[in-house]
Order: structure tokens, then C-alpha cells, then sequence
């Protein structure tokens, strides 16, 4: 049985209160945020904006100066094990192993995640979902940049996550696939009710978010709907809505004032 005996929680992360300092500079600064299942959560800033660093303490890497995190309800700090279990990632660099054939890369990843006898069937359905199984057996390599993206996406999931971290992964990829990918995870969290938290800094990817977080020098300076971020600061896109916000007036509005 692969079902957690933990009651499962409505919220897939709690950021409270989280900062994170290299030195002198701030990187978060008392960083709040929550992604509820069920809901695509696009964290959009500019680079520099303190996304990596989140990614960081949201994967265990490193641990925050100071608040909290949880995932699915388990504590980072002092559950991390549990926490870590119902976490999907997909890393902005490609992690697969090229030498590997695709259902090695994937194997090795359940076994990491102590699935037992149901990896196979998981990585059969997963696969299969996502158009690839004929390529199983194939070496990561030969995939197209858009393929191996997918087996990592597949890979995030076999062990069902409650909360599925994409960070900026479309980088290197080509505008159809950038589309593709970003439908795919819509279609996820609809059907599977997972949480995403989509890092990017391409407004397009934010466009059809839940929510939008917006984050700038380590501070979360707006969270809400694409179209109330456009109200807020009347504006007709997201893309001049994040202007406006991070303190960068887009020219045309410069010139009517
Ligand atoms: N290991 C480090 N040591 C010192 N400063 C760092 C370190 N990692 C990040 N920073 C700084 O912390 C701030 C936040 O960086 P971070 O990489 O988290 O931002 P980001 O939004 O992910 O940007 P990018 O998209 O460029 O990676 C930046 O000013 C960066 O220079």
C-alpha cells in the first residue's frame, strides 16, 4: 500500500515567516506563502528575486535562518523525511543520468523513494501517460531536450507527490514544448489535485496560474489572481502588472503621466 497513514492535509505548503541570508544580503526576507491542492501557484520574479534560494529550503538542501515549512502538513525541520516523501521536483538544470536507458533513470528514482513492488506499474503508467513507454529502453540521451523534460516530469511524479516544485523548467526548451509543459501541469493539478508552485520569469507562464506570487529582493510584494494583479495596478497584462509592481514602470504609462 502506498497510501500515508498521515491524515492528508488541504494545504500542499506552508512557507511562514521564512528568511534566508547569505552574509550581508537578505535573499528571503520573512517569506510567506501557501499552496493549496488542487491549485497551480506560479512564483514569478526577475532574476536575483530569491527563487532558487526558496527551492533550496523547500527541497531540504539547506535549511531557513529562521520561520517554517511544511509540506503536506509534515514539518521540514523537524519531519523532513515525511515532508520530502510527498515532494515532486523538477529541477531547473536536467538531472537525468544521459547514460542511462529512461526506465533505469526512473527505477533508481523509486528506489530512492523505497516504492517496492509497485515502481514497476507506476513507471509503466507514467510513461504511458505521457506518450514516451516505446522510448523505455532507450538511453536518456537520445530524447529531445522536450522528451527528457517529460521523464523527469514522470519521474517527480511516481511516487504521487501533494506538492510538485517546478523550478523555471522550461529553460532550454523550445516555445511549442514551453506550451506543452505548461498545459501538462494544469492537466495534473486538475486531475491529481497536487499543489504546483511554478518558479519562473516568464510572465506567459504565469498567465493561466491560480494565483500569482510575486517576488522581488527576497520579498513577496503581491499575491492574487492574474487578472486582480491587473486591477490592482490598471494595467491590461500580467506583464505590465509585474512591471508596475517590481518598480518598473513599462514607458507608454511613463509617457501618459
Ligand atoms: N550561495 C550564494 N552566496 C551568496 N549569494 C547568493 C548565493 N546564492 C544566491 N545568492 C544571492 O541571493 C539573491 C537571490 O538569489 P537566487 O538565486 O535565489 O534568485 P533567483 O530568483 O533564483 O534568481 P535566478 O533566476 O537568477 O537564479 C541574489 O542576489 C544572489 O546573488
Amino acid at each position: 500500500m502506498s497510501e500515508s497513514q498521515h491524515v492528508p492535509s488541504a494545504v500542499a505548503l506552508s512557507v511562514n515567516a521564512v528568511s534566508k541570508s547569505y552574509g550581508a544580503l537578505k535573499a528571503l526576507d520573512t517569506l510567506s506563502l501557501t499552496v493549496p491542492r488542487g491549485e497551480f501557484v506560479a512564483l514569478l520574479g526577475p532574476n536575483g528575486a530569491g527563487k532558487s534560494t526558496l527551492f533550496q529550503l523547500l527541497t531540504g538542501l539547506f535549511v531557513p535562518d529562521s520561520g517554517e515549512i511544511e509540506v503536506a502538513g509534515h514539518d521540514m525541520r523537524h519531519d523532513a523525511r515525511a515532508a520530502l516523501a510527498k515532494l515532486g521536483v523538477v529541477f531547473q538544470q536536467p538531472t537525468l543520468d544521459l547514460d542511462l536507458s529512461v526506465v533505469a533513470n526512473l527505477r533508481f528514482h523509486a528506489r530512492l523513494h523505497g516504492m517496492g513492488g509497485v515502481a514497476k506499474k507506476r513507471i509503466a503508467e507514467e510513461l504511458d501517460r505521457i506518450g514516451q513507454a516505446e522510448r523505455a529502453k532507450d538511453p536518456a540521451r537520445a530524447l529531445s531536450g522536450g522528451n527528457r523534460r517529460k521523464i523527469e516530469l514522470a519521474r517527480a511524479l511516481l511516487h504521487e507527490p501533494a506538492l510538485l516544485l517546478m523550478d523555471e523548467p522550461t529553460v532550454g526548451l523550445d516555445p511549442g514544448s514551453r506550451e506543452l509543459l505548461v498545459d501538462y501541469v494544469h492537466q495534473l493539478c486538475r486531475e491529481r489535485g497536487m499543489g504546483v508552485l511554478w518558479a519562473t520569469h516568464l510572465v506567459d507562464e504565469a498567465e493561466r496560474a491560480h494565483r500569482v506570487i510575486v517576488l522581488h529582493k527576497g520579498q513577496r510584494i503581491a499575491v492574487d489572481t492574474p487578472r486582480a494583479l491587473c486591477e490592482q495596478t490598471d494595467t491590461a497584462t500580467l506583464g505590465e502588472a509585474f512591471l508596475v509592481l517590481t518598480g518598473e514602470t513599462p514607458p507608454e504609462k511613463e509617457e501618459t503621466v
